[in-house]
Order: structure tokens, then sequence, then C-alpha cells
């Protein structure tokens, strides 16, 4: 027997009514994500990719069509707690520590002092900052700043991780090692990742699954199921000419969504 999908859209459509207008985010959007999938949202600006994230963290509301996350609505599976977010920039309040940022979602849950410090602990260990604990978020790169957000999205162990632009603001070299430790980091914890990038390379390295949209309205082009081998895999297989094939049907892809506009 096959499980149900952790995140199902069927028919899914978002409709904002601004001042100018409405403006039509999201259209007859069909989707499964199961669980342990890795499933990146590519597509250029405006098609959508924040809102999708947004609408399974019930941070935003359908106008349209089904969403399920684990088979309950996104609203009571937010109340469940199946979420960690973590936003393009890494959004540490400067005034507490990298233990305090960590375990700012467990004080409000209500954890004990003595599970909020094994928590804060085990997830600073996970995303490599044990000993950074008591420095502040000035005193750390961008990278390991991003790390500590990542740490902080863990850190009451959801089962989804939903992750917008996470390392778009950083230089190759460092996005490279986190692209790497996010991986190992899938893999040694089974979640199930939604991920927003703009970058090919990353979306290919990085998923299972890659979600190419294209935009006004925001629509699902195409999704390709990746080949290549689940679980850590070493950052030169993107040399491998089975990483190029992929990253060339997402370039197709992207340009046929965009060929829609003309
Ligand atoms: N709260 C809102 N009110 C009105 N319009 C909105 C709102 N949020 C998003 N939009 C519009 O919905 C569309 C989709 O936006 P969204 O941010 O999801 O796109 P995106 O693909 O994530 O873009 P980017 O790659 O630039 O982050 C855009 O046209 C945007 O202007």
């Amino acid at each position: 027997m096959t499980a149900a999908p952790v995140i199902q859209a069927r028919g899914l459509n978002l409709t904002f009514q601004t001042g100018d207008g409405s403006v039509h985010a999201l259209k007859d959007i069909d989707l499964d994500i199961e669980k342990g999938e890795f499933v990146s949202f590519i597509g250029p600006s405006g098609c959508g990719k924040t809102t999708f994230l947004r609408c399974i963290a019930a941070l935003e509301t359908p106008t349209g069509g089904s969403l399920t996350v684990n088979g309950i609505s996104p609203e009571e599976a937010r109340k469940a707690r199946s979420y960690g977010y973590v936003f393009q920039a890494a959004g540490l309040y400067p005034w507490r520590t990298i233990a305090g940022n960590v375990k700012l979602p467990l004080e409000i849950m209500g954890y004990s002092k003595a599970q909020q410090e094994e928590r804060v602990e085990k997830v600073l260990s996970l995303v490599d900052l044990e000993g950074f604990g008591k420095k502040f978020p000035w005193q750390l790169s961008g990278g390991m700043q991003q790390r500590a957000s990542i740490a902080r999205a863990l850190a009451f162990d959801a089962e989804i991780l939903l992750m917008d632009e996470p390392f778009g603001a950083l230089d190759e070299i460092v996005r490279d090692k986190l692209n790497e430790e996010l991986l190992k980091l899938w893999s040694a914890t089974n979640k199930t990742i939604g991920f927003v990038t703009h970058s090919i390379p990353e979306a290919v390295y990085l998923s299972t699954k890659i979600v190419v949209m294209s935009p006004r309205p925001g629509r699902i082009h195409e999704v390709i199921e990746s080949t290549l081998p689940k679980g850590p895999r070493p950052l030169d297989i993107r040399d491998s000419e089975e990483f190029l094939q992929i990253a060339h049907r997402v370039r197709e892809g992207l340009r046929a969504g965009h060929a829609y506009d003309e």
C-alpha cells in the first residue's frame, strides 16, 4: 500500500484582490508531494512560487480548489506543528544569541528549559554550528547565519521543511557547501522539503522532483522527476551527462513556459 501524499493540491487557485484589480497568482495547480521528497519550485519572478509555499504553510488562503497537508487542512497542519519555514534572509533577531534565536519557537511552544537546551544542541550540531550558540548573529558570516536559520526551522523537528530561496543571497562557494550539507541533512532526517530557487543547477543538484512554473497566471508548466540518486550527492555530479540532461530539460521547460507570455 502506498502512503498518502504529504502535500496534495487539486485545482488550486489563488486570486489576490488589490487596489488595481485582481491578480491571478496561482491557476489550477495539481501536485502531489510524497513523504521524503525534495521538491524544488523554479520559474520566473512573479509566477507564484512563494505564494504556493505560503499556501502550504497556511500563510495564504487559496480561493479555489483543494490543498491538504498530511490529509488535513494547512491550517490544522500548522497547529500540529508540521512545518519549519526558512526565508530568503536569515531573519535572526540581532539582540538574541544564536542559541536564543534557535530556541525561540520552542519557548513559544512551551518546551521545558531542559528540552530547549537539548534540542538547540542537537540542531546546531546538525547544521555544523556546535559551539556557536553563545555568539550573536553579527558575529557570524552570512552562510553561518543562514545555517542558524535552518537550525531554527528544524528546532521542533517538523516533518516538512519549506525553504524560500534560502541561499539566494550567498556567494557561489558558500552556496555549494550549504547545498551539499542540506542534502546530507535531508537524507539523515527523511524530511519532506519544498524549496524555491531561481537557480537551475541548484534545483537539479538538490531535488528528487523539479516543478517548473510559468507566469501570468502562475501555473505548473512541467514536473520533472530526477533520475539522480536519492540521498547525498557529490558536488561533481553536476559535471555528469545525466545532470546536464536534466538541467537542459529544466531550461527548455522554463523557455517554453515563458512562451505563453508572447
Ligand atoms: N499579498 C499579495 N497581494 C497582492 N498580490 C500579491 C500578493 N502576494 C503576491 N502577489 C502577486 O502574486 C504574484 C505571485 O507572487 P510570488 O511572490 O508568489 O511570485 P514568485 O514566483 O515567488 O516571485 P519571485 O521569484 O520574484 O520571488 C505576483 O504577481 C505578485 O505580485
